[in-house]
């Protein structure tokens, strides 16, 4: 059994009022959550603050708080100067440190850390039990739950890593958000091998600059390699990207490069793009070997060496890796095909940034015969920068591009359709449906024997957020019966 000192430890702790070191046998950041000798932390958060919420965990049987300031309660409060920060190091004891009993590979970047954590996982997967956190679910082997962050927090985190070493995972992958970067969710981790793929404009809503998004990125290799065991940790960096550079000078731990255009030490050669996929040879200081990839696109090729990459920094053999990612044949939502044998193609796809949709439809525009129609919304509450950039580039790479809804949350759709339509010129190609379905419909309607729909920005989800309601939707299914119906017009 835990006792207050034993989460405590490795912590500066201000004051402990009143002094005792009362037994810990659960931990919560949910004051509706309390258990008998539970011990609560007070967060500050964006809507609540959760130190007004002392008081009722002390009441519900509460042993401990933890706070930012002392709050009136006659249980010993552990006052820190963030209680996010050690909320992060003392769950990380009360489950044992779990992240020191199996292989932890972080990835960071704008765009393809989902994609690219299940390439590792499809490489790994052939001969160990991993563990996977990111933005569709959590998994311990096959078991998969719904996650509401991308990278959860990090009593939670902490938590499922608990799971993962008791269920003998081996390597847990994780996608590593800049907001969990930046509000400390994974301090406490102790990564093996940290890995970037890109740095391109999103969640300036968040992070305000562009050197403020890099530098939360840059806490991943900053802070890694700072151990004792610093031998054993690898960054895996990008040379296409210049931010690497940045990176590799935050960083203590051995770093090991890939890219296609600069020298790297790991090396995309040969790389062909073809309506099935790719390939290309795969050259690193171990050898060769020729890798064929279901995945299109460059961007995809990118993927496939920051995990070979990965795979490579944790000792797995190139056999392996070319095996794996020859087993994959996609990621749902990302550049997921609708085929219901319509004479024209429909692709379902996560682009939600501008360089994710360039990139898609930059593929689709090396793939078209036909004309090509994009159906594009922007998220509400989320960054408003990147709204007339992403209209301008869905203009610029289709032959009519149809202006949606993509989960407008507590804003006005109506508004951030004027953000996207201010980008484009009045005598573009486009055309402004608010209701997601009604454009879906409508692009489909319209698609030709060889032409190419994509349906882009939701990819894997299967909502559509409107105020505070989640309704059901999800654009392969409604890309179905939009194909069924127009036939039946036809
Ligand atoms: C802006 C932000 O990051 N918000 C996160 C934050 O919510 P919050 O600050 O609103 O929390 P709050 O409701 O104010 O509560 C504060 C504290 O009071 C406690 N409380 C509250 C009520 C009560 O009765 N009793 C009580 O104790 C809460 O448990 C909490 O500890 O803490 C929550 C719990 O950890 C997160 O789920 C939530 O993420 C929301 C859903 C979110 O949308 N986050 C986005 C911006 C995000 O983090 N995205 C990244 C990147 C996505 C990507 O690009 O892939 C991600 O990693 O997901
Ligand atoms: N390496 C890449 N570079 C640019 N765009 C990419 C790359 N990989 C994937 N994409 C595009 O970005 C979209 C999202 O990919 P993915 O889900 O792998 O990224 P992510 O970083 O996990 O995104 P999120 O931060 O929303 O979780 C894909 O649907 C595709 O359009
Ligand atoms: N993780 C990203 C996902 C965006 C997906 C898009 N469908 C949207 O809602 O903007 C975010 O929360 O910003
Ligand atoms: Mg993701």
């Amino acid at each position: 059994m835990k006792r207050l000192n034993d989460l405590t430890r490795l912590l500066t702790v201000k004051k402990v009022v009143p002094d005792a070191n009362p037994a810990i046998t659960s931990i919560h950041m949910d004051s509706r959550e309390i258990k008998q000798n539970g011990l609560f932390f007070c967060i500050r958060g964006y809507t609540v603050d959760g130190h007004q919420f002392a008081k009722q965990a002390e009441e519900k049987g509460a042993s401990a708080i933890v706070a930012e300031e002392e709050v009136d309660v006659s249980i010993p409060c552990v006052v820190v100067n963030d209680s996010k920060r050690a909320m992060a190091m003392m769950a990380s004891a009360f489950y044992d440190y779990p992240t020191t009993r199996f292989r932890l590979i972080g990835i960071t970047g704008t765009n393809g850390k989902t994609t690219t954590s299940h390439l590792v996982d499809a490489i790994m997967q052939q001969h160990q039990k991993t563990g996977l956190v990111g933005t569709m679910y959590t998994k311990i082997g096959s078991e998969t739950k719904d996650t509401k962050n991308t990278t959860p927090e990090s009593l939670p985190l902490q938590r499922l890593f608990a799971e993962m070493a008791e269920k003998h995972v081996e390597t847990c992958i994780m996608e590593v958000s800049s907001h969990a970067l930046d509000l400390g969710r994974v301090r406490g981790c102790d990564f093996n091998t940290a890995v970037f793929t890109n740095l391109t404009k999103d969640h300036l809503d968040y992070h305000k600059t562009m050197e403020a998004y890099k530098q939360a990125k840059g806490l991943l290799f900053s802070q890694l390699g700072n151990s004792y065991e610093a031998f054993a940790k690898t960054a895996v960096l990008n040379t296409d990207d210049e931010a690497s550079a940045d990176f590799a000078r935050m960083c203590t731990a051995p770093i090991l490069t890939y890219g296609i255009e600069s020298d790297s030490d790991i090396q995309a050669e040969n790389v062909q793009l073809t309506p099935s996929g790719t390939s290309f040879t795969l050259v690193t200081p171990w050898g060769q070997r020729n890798i064929k990839l279901s995945l299109m696109g460059r961007f995809s090729v990118y993927n496939a060496l920051a995990a070979a990459a990965a795979c490579l920094a944790e000792g797995v053999s190139l056999d392996s890796i070319q095996e794996g990612l020859s087993t994959v044949r996609g990621v749902s939502g990302r550049f997921e095909p609708v085929d219901v044998g319509q004479p024209y193609a429909v692709v379902v796809d996560y682009a939600h940034t501008p360089n994710s949709l360039e990139n898609v439809l930059q593929t689709i525009q090396e793939m078209a015969e036909g004309n090509v129609y994009v159906v594009v919304g922007c998220g509400g509450d989320r960054d408003a920068t990147k709204r007339p950039e992403m209209a301008r580039i869905a203009v610029k790479y289709s032959d009519n591009a149809v202006f949606t809804s993509d989960n407008p949350r507590n804003e006005d759709p109506d508004q951030i359709l004027q953000h996207m339509v201010d980008g484009v010129e009045k005598e573009d190609s486009f055309t402004v449906i608010s209701e997601r379905r009604q454009a879906i419909r409508y692009a489909i309607s319209r698609a030709k024997r060889n032409d190419i729909v994509l349906i882009a920005g939701k990819g894997h989800e299967t909502y559509q957020i409107i105020g505070n309601q989640v309704l059901d939707f999800d654009d392969r299914k409604e890309a179905e019966s939009s194909i069924i119906e127009s036939s039946k017009d036809q």
